[in-house]
This record gives structure tokens, C-alpha cells and sequence, in this order.
């Protein structure tokens, strides 16, 4: 293997003499695994990545994929389809689905699915109340036991919001070093009609306000029973800058939490909604510049520590009503990793080492997962993401594996980094 590292970190492998000044060069898989080419031979496959970068295959810890209950916006399938498209190999698939994964079970029912029909690792998350209803926990433990062996555990879409069951939950999966990943959103402050960051924008538009204090106030709370119960506390896509200063008072005192940002609040602000599309329409709300700058730097600090895309995909007529009619959520697999090389790689924010700790080997720690994440290296599974930091496209909303067509992205000319991704050793997509 001709091939060598940035200096910048030894996850990522630069690969390629434009790149790093070595020739050109090839990555060789066999069984799955990334091979010695001392092992050359017939059962050896050889992956071209002459002047590409090569990433560990992206983790996604929020993604929604709508099966079972809403396979007109979205199935196991598609889903997986448009992850590797948009280089993942792993996706967590969020708990509200019709029924709610909320047992053992429904757990397994999923797993089982994405190994029949899925292009990259489905894992199911768990939902920490039974029917996502806030009042009873779910069967935590019978889940953590099952097939599935489920760590992540969340009622994202809904926020836990009392806090005695967010502290018998964060207690009990403490047990099997789960993690309880919460949608900060106090209902009190923002209810569901909330759908525009509150300030001059939501005043100017006339539309229901939601405050940045609903979802700080929630995450400063729950850090506080993280410290208590030293149980892991995972905050699903932080928006505000507020959240952030309560994050990093939390990490100096050494609190186990774990934060992430969709590539949408790195980018996107309440601006958006001036036209009143729906596709803009999104929960937690787009929020300021100030906001979006706070993110950026809390993702390069590592008080942020993870990007999730919060792919939510949502079928035309649930999406096509008037603004505060509309359902909440866009998709985001597919354009992930060129939203991140926008907002942090191409500014300096962010390294490619960076992008593998942020988008791979972090992601899949937070949420236990063995076989994701690992270094590019003779041994390792052969997940691979074939990335080229230069190319740019217009995102085309027809030109995708999803079967939803809410991307906010549509008509952006953005970079088009996605070369190639191998799962397992399979090649999952290619261009
Ligand atoms: N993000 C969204 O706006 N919607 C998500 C739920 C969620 O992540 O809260 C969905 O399931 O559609
Ligand atoms: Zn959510
Ligand atoms: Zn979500």
C-alpha cells in the first residue's frame, strides 16, 4: 500500500501524489478487511484511490428511516441506499416509527431488516419511554439484551421532559454503559407549534416562536443528572449558542455528556423562513448567524463532538401545507459530508482528520459500535469512505436514493465529495 498519512492524524489516509506526495496508490480489501499487499492474490480487491482521500466510513447517530409505518417517505432500504450515497456505512435509526421501537422486539425486527435489505449497518436506538409518551420507561433492559444489543436509547422527536424519568432513565442504562440521548425541548417553553427561532424574524413573519432558553434550559438540567447519576448524557442537534456555553461549563466539570450538530444548523439560518417554504422547516428551528458561528467553533473546540444529519424524511403531502402546517424535518444523508467540507474543511475549521473523528470514529464510540469507526489500517474492517476534496455540484432534490424529496440543499451549488463507499468490504456506492 503506496499510500500515506496527512501528519494531520492517523485515522485518515491521504492517498495519492497530488495529495500527499507519495505515487499512486491502491487499497487492497479481502474477507472484509483491509489486506497487506503481501497478500495479494485472486480473493484480494483492490480499490483505486489515486488522488482521493480515504475516510473511515462514516457514523451517522441520527437518522430517521420512517420503516415500519412510513414506508411512503422512507424504508430500510432507501434509507441505507441514500447513507452510502452520502458515504456512511452505520446509521442509528431513530425510535419514532409506527409502532415506536420500544422492546426487544421491535428492536430485533429492525436489525434483522437492515441486514436483509440495508447498504450500510442499520442500529436500531431504542426509545426510552414506552410509546415515546414521557411516562414510563421502555424495556431498557430487555432491549440492551437483545440481538440488537441496543446502547443509544432516545424519544428524539419528543423531548423527555420530567426530569425523575430522564433520571431513572440515565440510571438504569448506566448499567450496561448505554447512553440517553435527549431532544432538548422544554414543551413548556416550545410546544409543537413552536417553529421559528424567537426573535425579530418569528415577530417579523408572525410565526409561533421558540426559544433558545427551551432547549438550554433542558440541557442545562440534564447535565446536572448526568453528574449525579455519572451516567451518559448524549444532546441530539444542539442549535443555539446558549446550549453551547452550557455544554462547555459541563465538560470542565468533567460531566459524562456528549453533544452533536446537524450540517444544516452549520449553515442554514432563520433567514430561510422569510419565503415561508416549509422545507426550512425543521426541529429544533434555523437560528441566527451568531448561533451558526457558535456551532462551527464548538465542533472545531470538540465541545460539539459529533456532526448527525438528522435525516428526516417527510412524504409531499406531509410536507406540502402551509408553514405551520407542515411536518417538521428535512433529509440530510446525502449532503452531509459536503455541507461539513463547506462550513469547515474549505475555512480551516476542520482537518480531514477532523471530519474522520467528528463523522466516524466518535459517532460510532458514543454509541458503542465495534466494528465502525476504526483506523484505515491492514486488519480493520474495510469500511471506506473515497472522498475528493475539490469537486462541486448542484444538488439536484430528484437526484436521490431517498424516497423524500424535502432538501433544503436543492439548486446550492455545494462540494460533491462522495467518490466511493465500501461497507464491510462491499462496495455500497460508487459514482
Ligand atoms: N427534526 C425534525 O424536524 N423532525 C424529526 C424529529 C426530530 O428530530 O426531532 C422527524 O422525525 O421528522
Ligand atoms: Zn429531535
Ligand atoms: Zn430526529
Amino acid at each position: 500500500m503506496t499510500s500515506t498519512t496527512t501528519g494531520a492524524g492517523d485515522d485518515v489516509l491521504v492517498v495519492g501524489a497530488d495529495l500527499a506526495g507519495a505515487g499512486p496508490a491502491d487499497l487492497l480489501i479481502r474477507d472484509g478487511r483491509f489486506a497487506d499487499p503481501s497478500e495479494a492474490g485472486p480473493d484480494v480487491r483492490r480499490v483505486d484511490a489515486y488522488g482521493l482521500v480515504a475516510l473511515p466510513g462514516l457514523v451517522d447517530l441520527h437518522t430517521h428511516l420512517r420503516e415500519p409505518g412510513r414506508e411512503d417517505a422512507e424504508t430500510v432500504a432507501t434509507g441505507t441506499a441514500a447513507a452510502a450515497r452520502g458515504g456512511f456505512t452505520a446509521v442509528l435509526a431513530m425510535a419514532n416509527t409506527s409502532p415506536v421501537t420500544d422492546t426487544a422486539e421491535a428492536a430485533e425486527h429492525l436489525l434483522e431488516a437492515g441486514r436483509t435489505h440495508g447498504s450500510a449497518q442499520v442500529v436500531p436506538v431504542g426509545a426510552v419511554s414506552k410509546d415515546l409518551a414521557g411516562e414510563e420507561l421502555a424495556e431498557l433492559g430487555l432491549m440492551a439484551r437483545s440481538a440488537a444489543r441496543t446502547r443509544f436509547f432516545s424519544d428524539d422527536g419528543r423531548c423527555v421532559a420530567d426530569g425523575r424519568l430522564m433520571r431513572r432513565a440515565l440510571e438504569y442504562v448506566r448499567a450496561f454503559d448505554g447512553v440517553v440521548a435527549q431532544h432538548a425541548q422544554d414543551p413548556r417553553l416550545a410546544g409543537r407549534e413552536a417553529c421559528c427561532d424567537e426573535g425579530p424574524v418569528s415577530g417579523r413573519l408572525g410565526l409561533p416562536g421558540w426559544p433558545a432558553v427551551a432547549e438550554a434550559g433542558i440541557v442545562a438540567r440534564d447535565v446536572q443528572l448526568a453528574e449525579l447519576t455519572r451516567s451518559r448524557l448524549h444532546v441530539c442537534h444542539v442549535s443555539t449558542a446558549e446550549t453551547v456555553d452550557v455544554l462547555r461549563w459541563a465538560k470542565g466539570r468533567g460531566v459524562p455528556v456528549t453533544a452533536e450538530v446537524t450540517p444544516h444548523h452549520l449553515l442554514l439560518t432563520v433567514d430561510e423562513l422569510v419565503g415561508y417554504d416549509p422545507t426550512y422547516k425543521v426541529n429544533p428551528p434555523l437560528r441566527s448567524a451568531e448561533d451558526v458561528a457558535a456551532l462551527r467553533d464548538a465542533l472545531t473546540d470538540g465541545t460539539i463532538d459529533a456532526v448527525a444529519t438528522d435525516h428526516a424524511p417527510h412524504a409531499r403531502h406531509d410536507k406540502e401545507h402551509a408553514f405551520v402546517d407542515a411536518a417538521f424535518g428535512m433529509v440530510g444523508l446525502e449532503t452531509a459530508l459536503a455541507v461539513v467540507v463547506e462550513t469547515m474543511v474549505r475555512p480551516g475549521a476542520l482537518g480531514w482528520s477532523g471530519v474522520a473523528t467528528r463523522m466516524s470514529s466518535v459517532p460510532a464510540h458514543i454509541a458503542r459500535l465495534g466494528g465502525q469507526g476504526r483506523p484505515l489500517a491492514v486488519g480493520e474492517p474495510a469500511n471506506l469512505t473515497l472522498v475528493d476534496p475539490e469537486r462541486r455540484a448542484v444538488v439536484d432534490r430528484a437526484d436521490t436514493a431517498s424516497l423524500s424529496r424535502n432538501n433544503p440543499w436543492h439548486g446550492r451549488d455545494l462540494p460533491d465529495p462522495v467518490v466511493a463507499t465500501w461497507w464491510a468490504g462491499r462496495p455500497t456506492y460508487a459514482r
